[in-house]
C-alpha cells in the first residue's frame, strides 16, 4: 500500500499570543551576521573541506564583511582542529572578527575545545544540547530536568574551563538544539538555567541562539515562537537572541526575516545556503533581501561571481542557475512581454533615481552583472528580444517595420533549434534572409548633383551588364525611376531607413528598405562602406526578393521621376 498519507503527520501547535507585534513591524536595518559554513556547512559535506579548502573559504567570509564566524567542532576532528590552531598561530584573525566554534555540552570535547583556542585574542564558545520532545524520549531517554542538567553541566564546563585562559577575551552562546520541536515553556526554562549559570548581563550578553534545526513549521509559527520567546525571557536584555535556520521546507530566509521581526538580534547562516538537508539560511539570499528594500545588508556582495566560484569549489556543490539573487539565469529574461517591457524600463531609468525596472527587482549592475545576460531569445522571445541583440551586439537598430519583417523567420529558426539563439545566429538569420544578391547586383554608379539627381547605374545579372539611368529628388527614387522604366513594373518605395555602422575611418553604413513592387511589399538590405551603394544595394536586394528578371531591353536606357 502507497504510504503517501498525510495523516501519518501532526501541524505545528498554534502559539498562545494573543498580541503578536511581528507582522506589524517591518526591517529597518541588518542583523548581526554569523556564518556557519565552516562548520555546519562543512559538517554536510560528503567530503568535508580540507585545512586548504577551509582557509580559502574564510578568506572569502572575511572579505565579505562577516565579523562572527564559526570555524569548525574542533573538538570531532584533526582538521577542524588544525584549521583554529592554523588561524591563531598564523594571526588570520582580524581585531574585528570573532571566532567561534561549536561543541557537545560533554567535558572532555570542551576541554579539547579550549586547547584548540589557546592564544586566541577573543573566541566564542558555543556549546548546545538536543532539548526537542523526541530527542529528551528516544535519544537521550532523559525528562526535561536531566536534559536541563547536561546544558547547565556544559554550561558550567565551558564556565571553567574558560578561567583557565584568562588571556583570552570569552564569549558564551547556547543553543537549545531542535528549539522548533521542544516546548516553547521549556525551552525558555533551559535557557534561563544557562543564563543562570553564566550571569550575563546587559553589557556582557550572552547568545542564545534558537535553531530550525530542522524546519518542520511554517515560517508564520516560526516567527510566533521567536515573539513567544522574546517576550517570555528573563533579562532579555543580557541575551543577543540569534536564529539559526534550515531550508527543509524552502523557507529558511524567510523565517529569519519574520524571526528578526519577531525580535531577534542575530542570524547564522553560510553563503549560499550550504548545510545540512536542504541547507542552511543563505546569508546571500537574506542580504539582498534586505538591500532590495533599501537597507544596507553591511555585507559586500557585490561581487557574488567570486563567493559562487569559491562556494562551489570548495564545498564540490553546483549552484542551481535560478539560485535567488546570483544564479546564472536570474536577471535573464526569454519572454517577449518581459523583454520588452525591461528595454523600455532601462531606456527611461536614469542613474539617480530609484530603481523601477519591471522584472528585474535590483539592478544587475550593482552585482557585477551587466545587461548582455538580461535578455536571450528563445522560442518564448517576441520581436523586442531579438532587436536589442541586433542593437547591443552588432549596433544594427532595425527600423519597425524590418523588425516586424524579421520577426517570424527568428521565431522559426528558434522554435527548430528547440533552444537559445545566440545574437549572431539572429545576425545570420536577417543577412541571410534580407540580403539577396542574385541574379541582379550592383557594378557601379555615377551620380551627379545638380538640383535633381541624377543616376547612372549599371548592373549586372552574371551574363550581361545592364546600364540603366534616372533622375529623381533623391538617389533612391532616381533609381526607382530608372527601373520602372527599363522593367516596366510599378515600383515605389513603402519604407526606408539607414544609419552608420561603427565610427571613424572603419565605419560603414546599412539601409533598410521596404519597395512595392507590382502590389507586393517586400524589403532588402544592404551594408556597405559607401552609403549610396549600400541604399542602391538594399533597393537591389528587394528587387532580387520579388523575383525580378533583367527584361530584354535595350542596353542603356533613360528615365526622369
Ligand atoms: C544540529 C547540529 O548540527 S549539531 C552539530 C552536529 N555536528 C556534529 O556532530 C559533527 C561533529 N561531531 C562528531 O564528529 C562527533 O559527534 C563527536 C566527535 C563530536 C563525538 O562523537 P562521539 O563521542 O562518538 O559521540 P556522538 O556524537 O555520537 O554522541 C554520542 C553521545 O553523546 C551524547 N550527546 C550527543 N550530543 C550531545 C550534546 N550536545 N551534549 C551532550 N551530550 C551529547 C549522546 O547522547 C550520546 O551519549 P551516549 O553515548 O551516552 O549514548
Ligand atoms: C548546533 C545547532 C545550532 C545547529 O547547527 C542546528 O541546530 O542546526
Amino acid at each position: 500500500m502507497a504510504s503517501f498519507d498525510h495523516r501519518k503527520y501532526t501541524p505545528a501547535k498554534p502559539v498562545p499570543l494573543d498580541q503578536r507585534q511581528w507582522p506589524s513591524r517591518t526591517l529597518t536595518r541588518a542583523p548581526i551576521w554569523a556564518s556557519v559554513d565552516l562548520r555546519d556547512g562543512n559538517q554536510a559535506l560528503l567530503e568535508p573541506m580540507s585545512v586548504e579548502q577551509k582557509k580559502r573559504l574564510w578568506a572569502l567570509l572575511v572579505k565579505v564583511g562577516l565579523k562572527e564566524i564559526e570555524v569548525g567542532f574542533p573538538a570531532a576532528s584533526q582538521p577542524d582542529y588544525d584549521f583554529v590552531r592554523w588561524l591563531i598561530e598564523t594571526d588570520q584573525i582580524p581585531e574585528d572578527v570573532t571566532i567561534q566554534v561549536l561543541v557537545q555540552a560533554r567535558e572532555p570535547l570542551i576541554a579539547r575545545t579550549f586547547e584548540a583556542l589557546e592564544g586566541v585574542k577573543q573566541a566564542l564558545v558555543h556549546v548546545y544540547n538536543s532539548t526537542s520532545t523526541v530527542q529528551r524520549e528516544r535519544v537521550f531517554e532523559q525528562d526535561q530536568a536531566g536534559v536541563t542538567a547536561i546544558a547547565v553541566q556544559g554550561a558550567r564546563w565551558v564556565q571553567e574551563y574558560a578561567a583557565r585562559y584568562p588571556q583570552t577575551e570569552w564569549r558564551f552562546q547556547y543553543s537549545p538544539e531542535s528549539f522548533t520541536s521542544t516546548e516553547l515553556d521549556y525551552a525558555v526554562a533551559i535557557c534561563e538555567a544557562v543564563m543562570d549559570v553564566w550571569q550575563p548581563t546587559p553589557e556582557r550578553p550572552c547568545i542564545l541562539n534558537l535553531p530550525a534545526t530542522v524546519e518542520v513549521g511554517p515560517v508564520n509559527h516560526f516567527a510566533d515562537m521567536i515573539e513567544y520567546f522574546v517576550t517570555h525571557l528573563k533579562n532579555r536584555d543580557s541575551a543577543i537572541i540569534s536564529l539559526h535556520t534550515h531550508n527543509d521546507r524552502g523557507g529558511a530566509a524567510a523565517a529569519a526575516e519574520l524571526g528578526l521581526l519577531a525580535g531577534a538580534d542575530r542570524v547564522e547562516g553560510t553563503l549560499l545556503g550550504n548545510g545540512e538537508r536542504t541547507g542552511n539560511m543563505d546569508i546571500v539570499t537574506l542580504g539582498m533581501n534586505l538591500y532590495s528594500q533599501g537597507i544596507d545588508p553591511r555585507l559586500d556582495l557585490s561581487n557574488p561571481d567570486e563567493i559562487i566560484q569559491v562556494c562551489t569549489e570548495c564545498t564540490g556543490l553546483p549552484l542551481h542557475p535560478r539560485h535567488p539573487w546570483v544564479g546564472e539565469l536570474v536577471y535573464t529574461a526569454f519572454s517577449g512581454s518581459h523583454q520588452d517591457a525591461i528595454r523600455k524600463c532601462l531606456r527611461k531609468q536614469d542613474d539617480d533615481e530609484p530603481w523601477q525596472v519591471a522584472y528585474l527587482p535590483v539592478d544587475p549592475r550593482d552585482l557585477g552583472r551587466d545587461y548582455q545576460a538580461v535578455i536571450r531569445v528563445n522560442s518564448q522571445s517576441g520581436k523586442g528580444g531579438m532587436a536589442f541583440l541586433l542593437e547591443r551586439d552588432f549596433g544594427i537598430s532595425l527600423p519597425r517595420w524590418m523588425t516586424l519583417e524579421l520577426a517570424p523567420h527568428v521565431q522559426r529558426a528558434s522554435e527548430q533549434v528547440t533552444g537559445e539563439l545566440s545574437s549572431e545566429q539572429i545576425r545570420d538569420i536577417l543577412m541571410g534572409t534580407f540580403v539577396a544578391a542574385q541574379p541582379l547586383s550592383l557594378q557601379g554608379y555615377r551620380l551627379d548633383r545638380d538640383g535633381a539627381e541624377r543616376l547612372q547605374v549599371t548592373l549586372g545579372d552574371g551574363s550581361r551588364r545592364l546600364q540603366l539611368e534616372g533622375e529623381g529628388n533623391g538617389v533612391i527614387s532616381a533609381f526607382m525611376a530608372a527601373w520602372q522604366r527599363h522593367s516596366g513594373q510599378t515600383v515605389s518605395v513603402v519604407d526606408y531607413g539607414e544609419h552608420a555602422l561603427g565610427e571613424g575611418s572603419d565605419a560603414s553604413a546599412i539601409a533598410f528598405v521596404q519597395l512595392n513592387v507590382d502590389g507586393q511589399r517586400v524589403c532588402g538590405l544592404a551594408e556597405d562602406g559607401d552609403t549610396v551603394s549600400a541604399s542602391l544595394k538594399a533597393v537591389l536586394s528587394a528587387l532580387n526578393r520579388a523575383g525580378v528578371t533583367v527584361a530584354d531591353g535595350a542596353p542603356h536606357e533613360t528615365a526622369t521621376a
